[in-house]
């Protein structure tokens, strides 16, 4: 088949995750599909979309990995080198080594390294907002210290050369006993979001507590997973109980069975770090239906998405709760024992501590 000249300005046109065209040796590439999954992340191939990607490419990559790793389908063209004007030559020299460029995954030992790299590689509004606590920090802190309390007490001589972290958390299978815990906004240090977090947790076979706080509705998160995952879904109760009835049967339609509800949120909290540093874009949460803002007080994104949260919600709103939601229920955000049998009472099928 003879090459498709293409022009270097309908290629700038297509950069966006979306829609993401890339050039590598003058061969024109539609990233679009590999981008999220690219295992150098999607922001630098974000940052070479619609671009000429050649030198920041072969300084990484062997010559032939991108015929390996690309379906020949997404070779959509050459480059026609008559088109390059002045705007293509500057755009698609190398960037300058910038600090939101993040080691590879594999470089990655441990949970602080990811906290030193989102540190110096998130926007500062993304940092404040992840890293931020309540009020004087005193509780963050001191979880921190309650965790360095659990000590294990190995018992040895067994034989562990074949070990299964296989596990059943309420009806699910994971293949390690561990959940991704729902934290809103994920698309603030990454545009694939929580579809990202989703993917990552059904190829890897571990749980994802999908929060109503997402930057995507549920139904698109659940539609970029290729394949069926045990996923839970945590709603925060509002004080527009309609919508909370509208999500629950959107969330049940996707075929999610289990249902954590956080309790411990009455009110937003008090996040001074995230108070001061100025919302820069719009964020939206499209299934509360709020937006980040800013006011005399400042640009909490906790605080400006948080004006739906029920603080009448009560003991007695289980059973509005069991009347619009058939299958599990757990709480989640329980902190004295007196609550935890309390919830034993009302027969919830587990709890969240903090
Ligand atoms: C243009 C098409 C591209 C394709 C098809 C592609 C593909 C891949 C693949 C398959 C890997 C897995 C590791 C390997 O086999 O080497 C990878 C890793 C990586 N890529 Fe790309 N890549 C592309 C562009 C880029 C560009 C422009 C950069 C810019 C710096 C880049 C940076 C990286 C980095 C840093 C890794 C590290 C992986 C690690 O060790 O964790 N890639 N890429
Ligand atoms: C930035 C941020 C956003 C969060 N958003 C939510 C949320 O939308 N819904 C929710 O139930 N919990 C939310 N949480 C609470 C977490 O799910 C979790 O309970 C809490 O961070 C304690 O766990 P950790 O010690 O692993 O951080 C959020 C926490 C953080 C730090």
């Amino acid at each position: 088949m003879a090459a498709r000249w293409i022009s270097s300005q309908e290629i700038a046109r297509h950069d966006t995750l979306e829609d993401c065209w890339l050039v590598v040796d003058n061969q024109v590439w539609d990233m679009s599909a590999f981008a999220p999954d690219h295992p150098g992340g999607v922001e630098i191939i974000l940052r070479f979309a619609g671009r000429d990607a050649t030198a920041a490419y072969n300084q990484i990559h062997s010559p032939d990995l991108i015929k390996k790793a690309l379906p020949p389908t997404q070779l959509i063209g050459q480059l026609d080198l008559s088109t390059i004007d002045k705007t293509w030559s500057q755009k698609s020299s190398l960037p300058s080594k910038s600090s939101s460029v993040r080691p590879p995954l594999s470089t990655i030992l441990s949970s602080h390294d990811f906290e030193e790299i989102a540190r110096h590689s998130l926007s500062k509004k993304a940092w404040a907002f992840y890293s931020s606590a309540g009020t004087d920090l005193i509780s963050v802190r001191n979880n921190s210290l309650f965790y360095q309390r659990i000590w294990m007490r190995p018992r040895l001589l067994r034989n562990v050369s074949t070990v299964s972290t296989q596990v059943t958390i309420l009806g699910a299978s994971f293949a390690l006993p561990v959940i991704a815990a729902p934290v809103a906004l994920a698309r603030l240090a990454n545009p694939c979001g929580e579809k990202g977090i989703a993917r990552g947790a059904a190829r890897t076979r571990t749980g994802y507590c999908i929060p109503i706080t997402a930057s995507y509705p549920a139904e698109e998160i659940i539609a970029s997973v290729n394949r069926d995952h045990p996923f839970f879904f945590q709603l925060y109760v509002n004080k527009n109980r309609a919508s909370s009835e509208d999500i629950l049967g959107r969330v049940w339609d996707l075929g999610i069975r289990t249902l954590f509800v956080t309790i411990d949120t009455p009110t937003p909290g008090k996040r001074e770090a995230d108070e001061r540093v100025r919302t820069e874009e719009s964020i939206a949460m499209p299934m509360t239906g709020t937006n980040a803002s800013q006011d005399a007080r400042g640009s909490g994104i906790t605080r400006t998405t948080g004006s739906f949260l029920d603080g009448a919600l009560s003991w007695d709103d289980l059973t509005w709760l069991r009347k619009h939601w058939q299958g599990r229920l757990v709480l989640k955000g329980v902190q004295s024992v007196e609550d935890a049998l309390l919830a034993m009472d009302a027969q919830v099928d587990g709890i969240v501590l903090r």
